[in-house]
């Protein structure tokens, strides 16, 4: 898969640690900073991958900041980005199988490196389920309220 992957300052270690990780597993990894530990502010990056998969030149994101909140709440103001906080493998898989979570945010402050690769795995080999209707339809119901209060989203 075409994978994006930014963090902040903040995010910086564990996003090089996550990229080089994403890549060894076979995915085309696009880095879209921040490429040093320099203070940096966390919308930027969100916007970036953000764009990255409004444009589809990303299937998938990861966005990584100090707890993890900032970016994910920056992305969530995306259409078509459903973001996640999973510090946990089980949220990480779920939220793509149940909610088609398309961005991965996770915190450096937070998880370690080991936790992080876990939870990365789990992200990127979970599918939708789209064959069970409760999924489909409550995706839906995102859908709507993206078009509702953000106009020009396009609903995927
Ligand atoms: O972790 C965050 C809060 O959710 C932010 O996205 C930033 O990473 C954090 O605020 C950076 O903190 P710093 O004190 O400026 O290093």
């Amino acid at each position: 898969m075409k994978i994006a992957i930014a963090s902040d300052h903040a995010g910086f270690p564990l996003k090089e640690e996550i990229r080089q990780y994403v890549a060894k597993l076979g995915h085309e990894v696009q880095d879209l900073g921040a490429y040093n530990a320099e203070p940096s502010d966390y919308p930027d990056f969100a916007k970036k991958v953000g764009k990255s998969l409004m444009a589809g030149t990303a299937e998938r994101g990861i966005l990584i900041c100090g707890s993890g909140v900032g970016v994910c709440v920056a992305a969530n103001k995306m259409p078509g980005v459903r973001a996640g906080m999973c510090h946990d493998t089980y949220s990480a898989h779920q939220g793509v199988e149940h909610d088609q979570m398309n961005v991965l945010v996770m915190g450096a402050r937070i998880i370690g490196t080991a936790l992080a690769e876990e939870c990365t795995l789990a992200y990127l080999n979970a599918k939708f389920i789209a064959t069970e209707e409760r999924f489909v339809r409550r995706l839906n119901k995102v859908f709507a309220i993206e078009k509702l209060y953000m106009p020009q989203a396009s609903g995927n």
